[in-house]
């Protein structure tokens, strides 16, 4: 999904290539310290994250009885927390359907609750593998830029494209992209 979204915003795209070129330069093995200071690749995958969370919801089991503004929920009642539809609420991110990098900068981050994003879910059950997974993303994401040019093909949709989401979150349609040698 990332690399379609690079497609679709070119601009966005030679600026990730060249914070990579400048934070890891050339060398042929990244470490754990080069993808730290890789800070607007993270901007992007937050906000990928945001618009295409793998998991659309998650679930959690009252333990107790509880009233949470006013709503009685009784112990046992199994409770749905809608992940898509709050990563696409204005309160939280003005223009949605907008893929905007920029509002993972610092100061836009530290103004929302952490409880509007939660593509890894949250609390003591969150996902075991978040930290593997964006270092797996990065890593990836990192060589694969430095190497190739991704552009739009003729044939794809506009973003934001069209999701299905039973299960986990699938497009619709097959999304592809051309890749060229970056040199
Ligand atoms: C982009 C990649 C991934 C996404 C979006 C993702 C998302 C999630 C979500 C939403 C949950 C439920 C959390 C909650 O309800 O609070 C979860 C749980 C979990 N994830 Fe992931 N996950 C990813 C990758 C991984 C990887 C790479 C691993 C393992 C190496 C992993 C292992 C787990 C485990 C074990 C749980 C259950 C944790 C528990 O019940 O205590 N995940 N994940």
């Amino acid at each position: 999904m990332t690399l379609y979204i690079l497609a679709k915003h070119p601009e966005i795209q030679t600026k990730l290539r060249e914070e990579i070129f400048h934070v890891c330069g050339d060398k042929e093995e990244l470490d754990y310290e080069d993808l730290r200071g890789c800070h607007y690749m993270y901007q992007i995958i937050c906000e990928t994250l945001r618009m295409y969370p793998p998991a659309v919801r998650t679930n959690r089991e009252a333990d107790s009885e509880l009233v949470i503004n006013g709503i009685h929920i009784p112990k046992g009642c199994q409770i749905a927390v809608p992940i898509y539809l709050i990563h696409y609420d204005d309160k939280y991110y003005p223009n949605p359907q907008k893929f905007d990098p920029d509002r993972w900068l610092p100061e836009e981050k530290a103004k929302r609750d952490p409880l509007t994003w939660l593509p890894f879910g949250y609390g003591p059950r969150n996902c075991l593998g978040l930290r593997f997974a964006e270092l797996q993303i990065m890593m990836g994401l990192a060589h694969i830029i430095r190497k190739f040019e991704f552009i739009a093909a003729e044939t794809s949709p506009d973003l934001p494209v069209d999701i299905s989401s039973k299960g986990t979150l699938k497009t619709t349609t097959e999304l592809f992209v051309k890749a060229r040698l970056h040199n």
